[in-house]
């Protein structure tokens, strides 16, 4: 695989705050790669810092071979893609398509030529004449990508671009921005804090916390081997389960909840007496009859979807379990909960890291 981007030991220092620690991120030519982790962690930096729109303070970015650390974001030859869509008011779409061929000095006839290519591709055809105020939030955003689009760059660089978008537009919009990546063989670089987006649309994820690339890799190889509590935890939704628990004398672990200690027929690398987390996903989690799962317990609450029942139970901690369809089950009733030995996830209570 061509590498279209690279981070090497990347930093950015505002001032005193260090706000992205020593970055190594290699991203191929032709994938879709999702930023994705909670407020604050460094995302936008990190792709402000590809587009040259932010100085690193230590390291290097390279695009298609070239180091590009020192040069103005025009240099650059990348398209970044704004949650603000960024659109000219004054300009009808056509103009906020051209302008940048426009500037760039190419002719009236080639640039009415491009833009009717590209609105083509994007769905945009019959909105050429209007205004932006003329257009809905999810016309408005393919105006932005269509910009982006009739640059040819070298990569496209999106921050947040959904989330002005209501649940229904944005679920359809994601398709379509990935559809048009897979059309046009992009390489693509997506900020989101919406791990469902990064999940569904990227072939590669980078989580981050606080200016740390924590885990990347594929969508589900995050969710089936966290590294750590907190990917565990940021990955997958709802959130997975944690409970304290001990490994045992054969090397076994031991949870300590509902009925007495309740041992799994795992094996963990930890000595005897070492205190470790389990981590069980909602969906690993199924309701039984009372005496008839691993342990008992009360049910707190449910709340339905219709499709699914999201059961929360009276333990400590409490657990979140996640059943497809319909559950008569209510707040009060007692319930066993039964799962998977396969299905457990554990993570050093101390680093926190997955054993
Ligand atoms: N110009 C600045 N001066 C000082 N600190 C800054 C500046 N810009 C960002 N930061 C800090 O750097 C950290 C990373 O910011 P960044 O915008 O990259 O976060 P983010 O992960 O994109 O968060 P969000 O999802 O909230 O946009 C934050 O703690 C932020 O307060």
């Amino acid at each position: 695989m061509t590498k279209q981007i690279e981070f090497s030991g990347v930093n950015k220092h505002y001032g005193a705050y260090h706000a992205l620690k020593d970055i190594d991120l290699s991203i191929d030519k032709g994938s879709f790669v999702a930023l994705v982790g909670p407020s604050g962690c460094g995302k936008s930096t990190l792709l402000r810092s590809l587009a040259g729109l932010e100085k690193i303070t230590g390291g290097d970015i390279s695009i298609a071979g070239e180091v590009v650390t020192t040069l103005p974001p025009r240099k650059r030859d990348v398209a970044m893609v704004f949650q603000s869509y960024a659109l000219y008011p004054h300009m009808t779409v056509e103009e906020n398509l051209t302008y940048s061929l426009r500037v760039h000095g190419v002719a009236r006839a080639e640039r009415k030529q491009a833009a009717a290519e590209v609105a083509a591709t994007t769905g945009l055809a019959d909105l050429l004449h209007r205004y932006p105020r003329e257009l809905s939030g999810g016309q408005r955003q393919r105006v932005a990508m269509s910009r982006a689009i009739i640059r040819n760059p070298k990569a496209f660089l999106f921050d947040e671009p959904l989330s002005n978008l209501d649940a229904a537009l944005r679920v359809h919009m994601r398709k379509e921005i990935r559809a048009l990546h897979d059309r046009l063989g992009a390489t693509s670089v997506y900020v989101t804090h919406d791990q469902i987006e990064a999940m569904t649309m990227a072939d590669h994820v980078v989580v981050l916390r606080a200016g740390v690339i924590e885990q990347q890799g594929r969508p589900l190889d995050l969710y089936d081997k966290p590294a750590n509590k907190f990917v565990a935890g940021f990955i997958g939704s709802p959130a997975m389960n944690f409970l304290p628990a001990t490994v045992t004398e054969g090397g076994s672990v031991a949870i300590d909840i509902g009925n007495g200690p309740l041992s799994l027929a795992i094996a963990v690398a930890a000595p005897a007496g070492a205190r470790v987390l389990v981590g069980i996903r909602p969906e690993h989690l199924t309701l039984t009859a009372p005496g008839e799962g691993r342990f008992d317990a009360s049910i707190a609450f449910t709340e339905s979807t219709g499709s699914t029942t999201f059961v929360t139970t009276a333990t400590t901690p409490e657990l979140m379990v996640v059943e497809t369809g319909r559950r008569m089950v209510a707040s009060g009733d007692r319930v066993g909960l039964s799962f998977g030995d396969a299905s457990i996830h554990v993570f050093d209570a101390a680093t926190e890291r997955r054993l």
